[in-house]
């Protein structure tokens, strides 16, 4: 049996009691039914007796053949109720693995790194946690439970045919070699088809969210055709991939139908002879029919059970792939909390890069302790945001360290880390909740006066005073009954309530506009009074009040001091603050480049 279905079956034995309850029913239910042939036969050759000895015993055989109609019965009846038991109690496992599964995955979703996430799309992993957790959970009802069922028919029936008539049975047996090739082709090539099968529903499951997310973008570009046609193809190859698997499905049942039906009728042309020489009962014969026909189910669902382990092999290993990755920033083993002192933030010769070979931070180096504040500036691309994915560990740094009160971060437990910063970050994501919870998402806890108070700071406690339930109206999808500036002044609440330690605004208040944006400034020196600010921002006005401001290009700080100090100096910054003081606020590092020194 390959691994991964070995493990999918050792997931369901994590309920031995449910698993062997199903399997018991199952034995009955096998047993049952391999009791019906022998009392067929059985009725048969009563009620022939009945025939030929007449009325002679005719009492005698009417009650024996009524004894054994009573039998086929109870059998029936026994088989009915525990066939009914093992799907029930398989399913009931089934579920519950389906659950634990769904849990352990959503589960690694979130302990895996950044840099695990953007290598694989959301899309993919959207598919595996679903439709590739379900293919591997179907596989415990659909696979595990009625196998037992059918080894037992398939040998008992066997032993018994053969037992009987070693010719007979030989014949009767014929179609097996046949239906194991024709199985073992179908299971080889449907493994296949199924991994490119979920391959293509990952892709189409990431065309359409990335529809949902854009389709402002989608219909602004008319769009709808080019998008149209992209999930289109990916539907059509996806198409070809399921008559693929079901060409291939029935050709293996043609082929085990055709050679069983064939082996059916030698049992028939042979047995006959022998009943007609009167070497053999009809009974016998019967029973062997009935043995057959027994087996005619069975080999049915056995292309059903390849079908779902091709299935699981394919799907659980895309469910295991995920489950089984370490996440690359994890706590080291002998990590602690982090109990900040003072709470200064160092950046020590920081080098950095999302990729192997290609570096995007060089030598970074400052300082920031509470109560001051670093402004960050520089061109589009230069790597402000890297620095502020830095200092949560969203990413480890590549060389140099960085420090809290002398202790590197990467000794310090995640968590306590990620409680002590807080970051406010460009993109203001909401969530699919109320206004208060979206505010109080890092402390689910917080009175309701810090909730106030919090939004009161970012500048939207009169907007959401006015909304038709105030702090309990619902945000929608993604917050967008909200407006570009007021989502941000939400995640600006947002990352204030927890109060951190430090303090990171990554181009928070861009989509502000300036008089609102100084009031929240405003208020936000106040809030963050002893804490270690950073904050980037393309707009000088959003940082030239900052202790320090550092000038990044190309990854590299370039230029450093306070405002005046870097006014004085006459560079790039000085350049930038001309042009946007002159013309343009929004006017960036690049801008100034561009055009070169203003006049
Ligand atoms: N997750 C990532 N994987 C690989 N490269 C990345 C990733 N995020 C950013 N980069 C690259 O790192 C460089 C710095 O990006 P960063 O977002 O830090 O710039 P930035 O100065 O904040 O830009 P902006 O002002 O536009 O926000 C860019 O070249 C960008 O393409």
């Amino acid at each position: 049996m390959p691994r991964v279905l070995q493990r999918i079956v050792g997931l369901a034995f994590h309920y031995p009691w449910l698993v062997s309850l199903a399997m018991a029913a199952s034995l009955g239910a096998a047993l049952a039914s391999l009791a019906l042939p022998r009392l067929l036969g059985r009725a048969v050759d009563q009620a022939h007796g009945l025939l030929i000895q007449g009325v002679a015993h005719a009492g005698e055989a009417r009650h024996a053949l009524l004894v054994t109609a009573a039998f086929v019965i109870g059998a029936t009846l026994v088989r009915g109720a525990m066939t009914m038991w093992s799907g029930y109690l398989g399913e009931l496992v089934s579920q519950k693995v389906g659950h634990d599964l769904r849990l352990q995955f959503f589960q690694q979703l979130q302990r895996l790194s950044f840099g695990f996430h953007d290598r694989i799309h959301s899309g993919d992993l959207v598919t595996r946690g679903m439709l590739d957790l379900e293919g591997a959970r179907v596989f415990i009802q659909g696979g595990l439970m009625p196998i037992l069922t059918l080894v037992l028919l398939l040998a008992f029936a066997s032993w018994q045919m053969l037992a009987t008539d070693l010719t007979l049975g030989l014949i009767g047996l014929a179609f097996v070699p046949f239906s194991a090739l024709a199985l073992g082709r179908m299971g080889f090539l449907l493994r296949v088809t199924w991994l490119r099968f979920q391959e293509l529903m990952a892709q189409l499951t990431l065309t359409m969210e990335e529809n949902l997310q854009g389709i402002r973008v989608v219909r602004a570009f008319a769009g709808k055709a080019f998008e149209m046609s992209k999930f289109d193809r990916a539907s059509v190859d996806a198409l070809a991939y399921s008559y693929n698997r079901i060409t291939l499905r029935f050709r293996a049942v043609a082929v085990m139908q055709v050679t069983f039906n064939a082996s059916m009728a030698g049992v028939l042309w042979y047995g006959g002879h022998k009943v007609a020489a009167g070497t053999m009962s009809v009974g016998t014969l019967t029973a062997y029919l009935a043995y057959m026909t027994l087996l005619q189910g069975p080999i049915r669902q056995i292309a059903m059970i390849f079908n779902a382990a091709a299935r699981a092999t394919s799907s659980g290993a895309r469910v295991f792939e995920v489950l089984d990755l370490e996440p690359e920033i994890a706590d080291a083993p002998d990590a602690k909390p982090l109990a900040p002192a003072k709470g200064v933030l160092r950046f020590e010769s920081v080098d950095f890069g999302y990729v192997p070979g290609k570096q995007i931070l060089t030598g970074i180096d400052f300082e920031v302790g509470p109560g001051q504040t670093l402004g960050i500036v520089g061109p589009p691309g230069s790597g402000k945001s890297t620095i502020a994915n830095l200092i949560p560990r969203f990413y480890d740094v590549t060389g140099g360290t960085i420090t809290i009160d002398g202790v590197d971060i990467r000794d310090v437990t995640l968590p306590s880390l990620r409680e002590y910063v807080g970051l406010v970050q460009q993109e203001a994501f909401l969530f699919d909740s109320s206004i208060g919870h979206n505010v109080a998402y890092a402390d689910p806890w917080a009175e309701e006066e810090r909730i106030v108070g919090a939004a009161k700071t970012a500048q939207i406690h009169e907007h959401i005073v006015g909304l038709p339930a105030d702090y309990e109206t619902r945000v929608g999808e993604r917050g967008v009954a909200l407006s570009g500036g007021q989502r941000q002044r939400m995640s600006i609440a947002r990352g204030v309530v927890p109060g951190p330690g430090v303090m990171i605004f990554d181009d928070s208040t861009a989509a502000i506009d300036a008089v609102t944006e100084r009031r929240v400034r405003d208020a936000l020196a106040e809030a963050t009074r002893t804490k270690a600010t950073i904050i980037i921002a393309h707009r000088l006005s959003s940082l030239m009040h900052a202790d320090q401001i550092i000038v990044l290009d190309d990854g590299m700080v370039v230029e450093r001091g306070n405002h005046a100090q870097l006014l004085k100096a006459g560079g790039v910054y000085a350049d930038l603050y001309e042009l946007q003081s002159r013309s343009d606020a929004s006017a960036t590092l690049e801008d100034v480049t561009l055009e070169g020194a203003p006049a």
